[in-house]
């Protein structure tokens, strides 16, 4: 469960006291998520999520993602508002946090997506690519490319993960600063599209969610974090073709990506998983003894890695 901070219950009515959202009626953790904590907020008017940043949000950028989600929804995308209180105001403080209410969405997020969800999928990225084309706000990916190696040095010994694991990262790292592509058609991105970041009912997206890694980067990154994230087993070390298909075709009816990218889709992807692997990795080794979390298995991304960097990788973005 991802509650690295609790709520007191007197500083909570303050709270809500300042927002025309009703009274609280209850405040409960979230178990999912691993980056904030979250809970599930109900009030005499309805539902909403409270939202604590932690470790990986500063403080000082939740303008940028406030301004970020207010674009998006202005555009029709899904995306949940950030509750405004009284004053205008959407960024708040509480148990030494800065922390947002926000808009609860309806929806599911899935484990095990079908074929035909993972096409809605793609599509509903390539919509929020579409829509980001004009945002005027920018950030620094910190958790893209060139950061890649402070990550892997702030995580400390990759062996105690898995044995071996150092010397894999340092050959990607160098693999990766050899042959990553330049110029390729970039803008605000979320950066973090995995499953359980997409609420769904059937097969329609009714909310993407979680957008604090979204940065300006290419946006065939974004579609190979989503790649990665939506159509392997859970071990990581198979591909469904069919879901691979599946989340290519959607996004291809909303945007047709240029040569370029199309080329570079494995090696994207191996950034991808490089990404994903060092971050839980980094997690594993420092996620505090007494947080309600439940930490990421880091060994899938070494799987997704391997596989996209076989010689037959690109098959895996055919449509
Ligand atoms: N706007 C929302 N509407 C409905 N459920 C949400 C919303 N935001 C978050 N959630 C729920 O909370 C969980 C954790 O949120 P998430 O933003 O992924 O956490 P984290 O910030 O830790 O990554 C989600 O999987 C989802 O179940
Ligand atoms: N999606 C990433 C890290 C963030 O996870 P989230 O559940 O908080 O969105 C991963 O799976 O490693």
């Amino acid at each position: 469960m991802a509650v690295y901070t609790e709520v007191d219950p007197d500083d909570l009515a303050a709270l809500i006291a300042r927002y025309d959202i009703g009274t609280v009626r209850s405040c409960k953790g979230i178990a999912e998520g691993v980056e904030n904590s979250n809970f599930l907020l109900e009030t005499t008017n309805g539902r909403f999520i409270l939202t604590l940043y932690e470790k990986r949000v500063r403080a000082d950028e939740l303008p940028f993602f406030v301004d970020l989600l207010g674009h998006l929804a202005a555009k029709g995308c899904p995306v949940p508002a950030m509750i405004r209180d009284r004053s205008g105001a959407a960024i708040q403080q509480i148990s030494g946090r800065a922390a947002c209410i926000i808009q609860f969405l309806p929806g599911i997020s899935l484990t095990r997506p079908s074929a035909a969800q993972c096409e809605a999928a793609g599509a509903a990225l390539a919509r929020t690519h579409r829509a980001l084309e004009d945002f005027a706000g920018a950030r620094e990916n910190n958790m893209g490319y060139r950061h890649w190696r402070e990550i892997a040095k702030a995580a400390g010994d990759l062996d105690t993960v898995l044995p071996g694991l150092g010397a894999i990262v340092d050959a990607e790292l160098d693999y990766l600063d050899a042959h990553w592509p330049s110029g390729l058609p970039s803008h605000v991105i979320h950066a973090d599209l995995f499953p359980d970041n997409v609420l769904m009912l059937g097969d329609e997206v009714t909310g993407l969610i979680d957008f604090y890694f979204a940065a300006s980067d290419y946006r065939a990154y974004d579609l190979a974090v989503t790649h990665a994230s939506w159509t392997f087993s859970s071990d990581g070390k198979r591909c469904d073709p069919a879901r691979a298909a599946a989340l290519m075709r959607g996004y291809a009816r909303e945007i047709a990506l240029t040569g370029e990218e199309i080329a570079a889709l494995p090696l994207l992807a191996r950034g991808a998983s490089l990404r994903f692997l060092l971050t839980r990795a980094h997690d594993w080794i420092h996620t505090p003894a007494g947080a309600l979390v439940t930490r990421k298995d880091p060994s899938p991304f070494l799987a997704r890695l391997r596989r996209y960097s076989a010689p037959d990788a690109m098959d895996l973005f055919a449509a």
